[in-house]
């Protein structure tokens, strides 16, 4: 019998991470040459696989919010209130000229398109800058089961340092992407300001709150077996916000508060998908949720997804904001240093809701 594809490719299927991993192919790589079977690196434990029955068995929805309503106190209630029930809404008329999230979407697709060799300039081995990184999965020396996600992890430090190190393919969409939503994040973060008695969002509050960003270009191929794995395993992101830009195809899903049943995040045609991070829980005291939220592995296409992660400065120290304590709140959360809170999160397999848990009192 003739070797199928992946038999050709893979004398041993040992060979898999050195090839997606070590060699830069990513799971595309893997994907595009036919590979008919999972390979056993990417199984995932039955009880993290989204194949279990609470899925899908619920009319829960996450709020899709109409920032164009003139009532602006409206708008303020209905965002605060979704960051504590829900942790994660969709936005509508935010503002961000819909031409920008197309070219977006356009420019994460041509980077992935380059040749490997070129995408390889990018791995931590090889990339000029740490704060420009092609990856696959997750952490894979940490992780015991590998995620079905390839991306291009882009820190923003200048547009000096962007011009110089990030890809041409996708530099200037992703600033404009970036650039271009810095008002609707400013006018998220008045709101959920306000309702937690910070007056102003002054220099200090800027630092801390949306200090420093960064912004993923992630990639989950077609999948042979997708029942088996996962595009990103449960976790939190450790943001203040995210701001994601999804296509049409979705899979993204998220942990209700109320039911623990997890919710999809249906594509809604020029909306972005906002979400709490653990650094906005821990300065809000517990307030505002960050929400556990996975993405499924997809048979039938291949998905993209662009999240904005609006971050503390990696120096800022996070803790419940003074005008929760000053107000005689007892604090849940200890001051921590948002690069060391980072960290642990890096060096740990995606694992829920836990991370949190380093910042606890
Ligand atoms: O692709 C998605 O929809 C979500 C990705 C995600 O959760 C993340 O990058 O933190
Ligand atoms: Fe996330």
């Amino acid at each position: 019998m003739a070797p199928t594809l992946s038999n050709a490719l893979f004398a041993d299927q040992t060979e898999v991470t050195e090839f997606v991993v070590n060699k830069g192919n990513g799971v595309k790589g893997l994907s595009e040459r036919g590979i008919k079977a999972l390979p056993y690196q990417y199984i995932q434990p039955l009880e993290e696989r989204l194949i279990n029955k609470s899925v899908n068995q619920t009319d829960e929805a996450i709020p899709i919010i109409d920032m164009s309503d003139p009532d602006e106190n409206r708008v303020a209630e209905a965002i605060c209130d979704a960051a504590e029930r829900w942790g994660f809404f969709q936005l509508i008329n935010h503002g961000v000229p819909s031409e920008v999230l197309d070219n977006m979407k356009a420019a994460t697709h041509r980077f992935f398109n380059l040749l490997v060799e070129e995408k390889s300039k990018y791995t931590k081995e090889n990339s000029l800058s740490r704060n420009v990184r092609f990856g696959t999965s997750f952490s894979p020396r940490a992780e015991k089961a590998l995620e079905w996600k390839d991306y291009l992890s882009l820190f923003f430090v200048s547009e000096d340092e962007a011009e110089q190190y990030w890809p041409d393919v996708c530099r200037n969409e992703a600033l404009d992407y970036m650039n271009k939503s810095k008002t609707m994040v400013r006018k998220l973060l008045e709101y959920l300001g306000k309702n937690l008695n910070v007056q102003e969002l002054d220099e200090t509050k800027e630092s801390l709150f949306m200090g420093s960003i960064r912004i993923n270009l992630n990639y989950y191929p077609i999948c042979p077996n997708p029942d088996l794995t996962v595009g990103v395993g449960r976790h939190s992101d450790v943001s203040s916000l995210t701001i994601l830009l999804q296509d049409q195809i979705g899979g993204l899903h998220v942990r209700s508060l109320t039911s623990g049943n997890w919710v999809h995040v249906p594509p809604v045609p020029g909306s972005l998908v906002i979400n709490i991070g653990d650094a906005m829980q821990i300065l809000s005291n517990g307030r505002y949720k960050s929400v556990e939220h996975r993405v499924l592995a997809n048979g039938n296409n291949n998905r993209i997804s662009v999240p904005i992660f609006v971050n503390p400065r990696p120096e800022s120290v996070i803790g419940p904001l003074p005008e929760l304590v000053a107000n005689g709140e007892e604090p849940v959360y200890r001051d921590v240093v948002y690069s060391d809170y980072v960290r642990y999160f890096f060096r740990k397999a995606h694992d829920g809701k836990k991370t949190v848990d380093y910042a606890k009192i």
